[in-house]
């Protein structure tokens, strides 16, 4: 991941404050999921540019689904016209623009919706999550899902805009309560209100220990047996052109 690295710092002012970005980042490839809706309030499509200029800000680049839809679009045009990388991956049967509309930056064709996930979870070091609706869970779970079996290390983190997913914590906490989420698993993830504090606190991201943890499992070695976390043994073929990921994690 080092050699990779700018030597230089970047920093900016956010609110009047000066912003100071450590020198090396500990990871450069984030994958945002979020709405294929805007909301309806102005504060969610904020968070997103918000969100946006932070990857920019610390040299990060975005990987993401594809499109100008809703957020997704929000999130990418503000890293596109920052001038940061993005990387849209986008199944084939949605590429027509009248379905998803233009994706900015580099756009990476996959077979269909299971190998769209599984290839953006492979080539980020981390994982963000803006409001959205199922497909936004869905994605934010997997990720969760496979970091409790040991599958990726990588940090995930929950852009909690104004309580958007208060609910969904709120429901983690009564599932570790009601005994279906060990307590060690309930810091899997962390959130934050703001995309300053979220990426930092990802930077931060220790994984957690858990003795009761399913034995480390491998992506290589689901795919040797014929079958990813996420899709059929055909949905494995992997985006050969993309570096893989810089970070230490398992994928
Ligand atoms: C099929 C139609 C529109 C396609 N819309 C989408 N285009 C690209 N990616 C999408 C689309 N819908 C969902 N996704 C993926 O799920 C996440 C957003 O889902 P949500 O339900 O809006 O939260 C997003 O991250 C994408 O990866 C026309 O009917």
């Amino acid at each position: 991941m080092a050699d990779e690295m700018t030597a230089a710092g970047v920093g900016g002012v956010e609110g009047g404050v000066e912003v100071v970005v450590e020198e090396c980042p500990r990871f450069r490839r984030v994958c945002v999921f979020c709405g294929s809706s805007s909301g309806k309030r102005s504060i969610y499509r904020d968070a997103a540019v918000e969100l946006g200029k932070e990857l920019v800000a610390r040299k990060m680049d975005l990987v993401y689904g594809g499109g100008s839809l809703g957020l997704m679009g929000e999130v990418s045009e503000a890293v596109h016209s920052a001038g940061g990388h993005v990387i849209g991956v986008i199944p084939t049967t949605l590429m027509g623009k009248e379905i998803t509309g233009e994706t900015v930056g580099e756009v990476v064709a996959v077979s269909g919706m299971h190998q769209r996930k599984a290839e953006m979870a492979r080539n980020a070091d981390a994982f963000i999550a803006l409001p959205g609706g199922y497909g936004t869970l869905d994605e934010l779970l997997e990720v969760i899902a496979w970091a409790q079996l040991g599958i990726h290390t990588k940090p995930v983190g929950l852009l909690n805009v104004e309580g958007y997913y208060d609910f969904l914590l709120a429901f983690i906490d009564k599932a570790v309560d009601d005994g279906f989420i060990r307590p060690a698993q309930r810091h899997i993830f962390v959130s934050a209100p703001h995309a300053g504090d979220l990426v930092r606190k990802l930077e931060e991201y220790v994984p957690v220990e858990d003795d009761q943890a399913t034995p480390k499992l491998r992506w290589e070695s689901m795919e040797q047996v014929g079958s990813s976390p996420c899709g059929s043994p055909a949905d494995n073929r992997s985006i050969d052109h993309l570096p893989s990921s810089t970070s230490s994690g398992q994928y």
